[in-house]
């Protein structure tokens, strides 16, 4: 290795940490939700607190208008009682008025400060999400059910976004206002009502408040079966699944599926709702009796003539708007399925946090910096690397030693399931071995500085992502953290041969590659690698020093696979090239063969090597070589001595 690119490669001396996810609900969860208003803006956020603080104040401010109305028109004579009820008439209409225009205004309002609050929550969630430094912890069920609850999206009703949450807790508390309000109209008349109404109504309030938990929680627990029904809802909407969905007339077995799993869904969210409904006389007791005892109470008084129907008329409208305030309200549930989402997100930190991925993967300080000449040996070390997948018990990879070397074409082999695309995820820092250590430069890999190590190197997976993108983007996503480099993208084109693609596209690198995009196109599988090749040919010419191929040609044709390997080839003087591949007559013309079996390499050497070895390898190349003579292989002559692209 050259020392140049030896320095190249060593992950950051001092790693960057990074930057931590802050979590709203530390606190309780119900101050917690007042917290994420922030960012609604500091204008909107003033005025839906004006207005509904206005709001909350208009009951009372009805209940003595409303007064004012009787008593004028039991004390003036109907002659006068026009002009007399004119001043009590236009507060009323200004009343009226202003409950219509504060809807209408708050409407809006609420709309945008709901957009910004759940667009920057899903924000967080998502940089929370992306950024992890491996992939381990995201493939834990408990996470994904976290991020599905944190994330709150309203996909059926029983789902509130934190912004329903946030803004519904801000009316609750301003309704206080209006309380207030309405305690002091009822002071008026004596002091007694406050209590035999505030008392029944905060109880009504807890029990709401207790339902509505209960609710969220029933909602909870039926999750795994919006599971299932999503998947088949997926399966039934997918563009992709459509053509399988007819073939095999499967469209209504997954349709009835769908359907089974969302009806067992809702089972139990019905029968709360039913069961809810039927205790409802409960509550009507608690609200009716304190409001009976006092409108009797008060009705008597003026039938006595020790009050007036005036002050009758008053604290029946306010003693109503007191549990109008702390009665039933969408708010009450949105806060409480709200606050739920809010728990979950800072579970779902504490899951997936830096501090929290590095403990559970336990890594160890990284190594100190090697001389360059001590790295010249080797690019990249797995010295006796062991991996199981989290959650499962069988090693994977099992005391593996290997070494990648720069200026090298390595060929991975082994049967399915050995482990080859798992080796290629660890040496992405996609997971952490569970036992040994792999170096770049002399340098552990760990979580510390992955970012910096990845820009390093440039993989395809065997099972790589498509898209719905321009060609242009599709490939220049191998290298998102830089501008788009125009020369470096013609380069990685003509490498993976996409160059001839692009000139038949209708508008060339900016085709979207889907047909459910306007003016998109749909690719054949084969196509689709060649876009995938020059994904991580892009990263090579923009600076990767290392090219990882997971299957890359699986799906070309020969005489493609055959250009592009010759392409491909030129590359392994800039970057170490590891190439994973069943086709023994690709693999023969690399450098060096290892051969993966039972978690560790069994055989290493160059092709002729291996076959004078006469092991493992030798007889799979027998198979397929036999395979060849006998017409049951299309692919190149494994004999042939002139496909020999690797070769310096
Ligand atoms: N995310 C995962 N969680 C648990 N086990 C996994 C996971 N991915 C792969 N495995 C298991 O790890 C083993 C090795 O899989 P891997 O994909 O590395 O094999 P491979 O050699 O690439 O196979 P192939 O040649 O078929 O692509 C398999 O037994 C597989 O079931």
């Amino acid at each position: 290795m050259t020392s140049t690119t030896a320095a190249a490669l060593k992950p950051p001396a001092t790693p960057k940490a990074p930057e931590a996810p802050k979590s709203p609900a530390a606190a309780h969860p119900r101050i917690a939700l007042l917290r994420i208003l922030g960012p609604a803006g500091r204008g909107p956020l003033t005025a839906i607190t004006g207005l509904a603080l206005v709001k909350s104040l208009l009951p009372a401010a009805t209940a003595l208008i409303m007064a004012a109305l009787v008593e004028r028109a039991e004390s003036h004579a109907p002659a006068t009682v026009f002009a007399a009820e004119l001043v009590p008439l236009l507060l009323f209409g200004l009343v009226l008025l202003a409950g219509h225009v504060i809807d209408a205004a708050t409407g809006p309002l609420t709309y945008l400060a709901r957009a910004r609050i759940d667009g920057a929550h899903r924000a967080r969630l998502a940089r929370l999400a992306a950024t992890t430094p491996t992939i381990e912890a995201l493939e834990r069920p408990d996470v994904q059910a976290l991020i599905r609850l944190s994330r709150a999206e309203p996909e059926n009703w029983t789902e509130r976004t934190p912004a329903d949450g946030a803004l519904g807790q801000l009316r609750l508390l301003l309704g206080l206002t209006g309380l207030i309000g309405s305690c002091a109209v009822l002071a008026g008349y004596a002091l007694w009502p406050i209590p035999l109404l505030l008392g029944p109504a905060a109880a009504n309030q807890y029990l709401r408040n207790r339902q509505a938990h209960q609710f969220t929680r029933v909602w909870r627990a039926s999750n795994p079966e919006w599971l299932h029904a999503d998947v088949w809802k997926q399966a039934v909407l997918t563009p992709g699944t459509a053509v399988e969905q007819r073939v095999f007339g499967a469209e209504d077995w997954m349709l009835g599926r769908m359907m089974h799993h969302a009806l067992i869904m809702f089972e139990p969210i019905w029968a709360m709702s039913v069961r809810l409904l039927r205790n409802e006389w409960t509550q009507f007791l608690l609200v009716a009796t304190p409001l009976l005892i006092l409108f009797g109470e008060v009705a008597d008084r003026a039938a006595h003539g020790r009050s007036s129907v005036a002050l009758e008329t008053a604290v029946f409208a306010a003693g109503w708007s007191v549990f109008q305030t702390l009665g039933y309200s969408e708010d009450v549930r949105s806060v409480r399925a709200a606050a739920d989402s809010l728990v979950a997100y800072d579970e779902l930190c504490a899951a997936l946090g830096p501090s929290a991925t590095a403990a559970s993967a336990e890594v160890p300080a990284p190594a100190p910096a090697p001389d360059d000449a001590s790295d010249a040996a080797g690019l990249v070390r797995f010295e006796d690397v062991s991996f199981r997948y989290p959650g499962t018990e069988r090693l994977v990879l099992d005391g593996l030693d290997l070494e990648i070397r720069q200026g090298e074409l390595l060929a991975l082999v082994g049967l399915n399931g050995a482990g080859k695309s798992t080796l290629i995820k660890l040496l992405s820092g996609l997971y952490l071995p569970t036992g040994g250590r792999i170096t770049a430069g002399g340098r552990e890999l760990g979580p510390a500085g992955i970012d910096a190590w990845r820009e390093q190197i440039s993989v395809v997976f065997q099972d790589f992502a498509k898209y719905h993108l321009p060609v242009r983007d599709n490939v220049a996503l191998g290298r998102g953290r830089i501008p788009v480099d125009e020369d470096a993208l013609a380069a990685a084109a003509r490498d993976a041969g996409l160059d001839q693609l692009l000139t038949r596209l209708p508008d060339g690198w900016d085709t979207p590659l889907s047909r459910a995009v306007a003016g998109g196109v749909d690719l054949s599988g084969g196509q689709w690698q060649q876009v995938v090749l020059a994904r991580a040919l892009y990263a090579v010419h923009t600076g990767a020093r290392l090219l990882v191929l997971d299957e890359p040609t699986a799906h070309l044709d020969v005489r493609t696979e055959f250009d592009v390997f010759h392409r491909l080839a030129a590359h392994k003087h800039d970057a170490g090239v590891v190439l994973i591949s069943h086709r023994l007559s690709t693999v023969r013309q690399a450098d060096r063969i290892v051969l993966l079996e039972d978690g560790r390499i069994t055989e290493t050497g160059d092709h002729d090597e291996l076959l004078a070895l006469g092991g493992r390898y030798a007889e799979l190349f027998a198979i397929q070589a036999e395979r060849f003579t006998r017409g049951y292989d299309d692919r190149v002559d494994p004999d042939q001595e002139e496909t020999a692209p690797w070769a310096a």
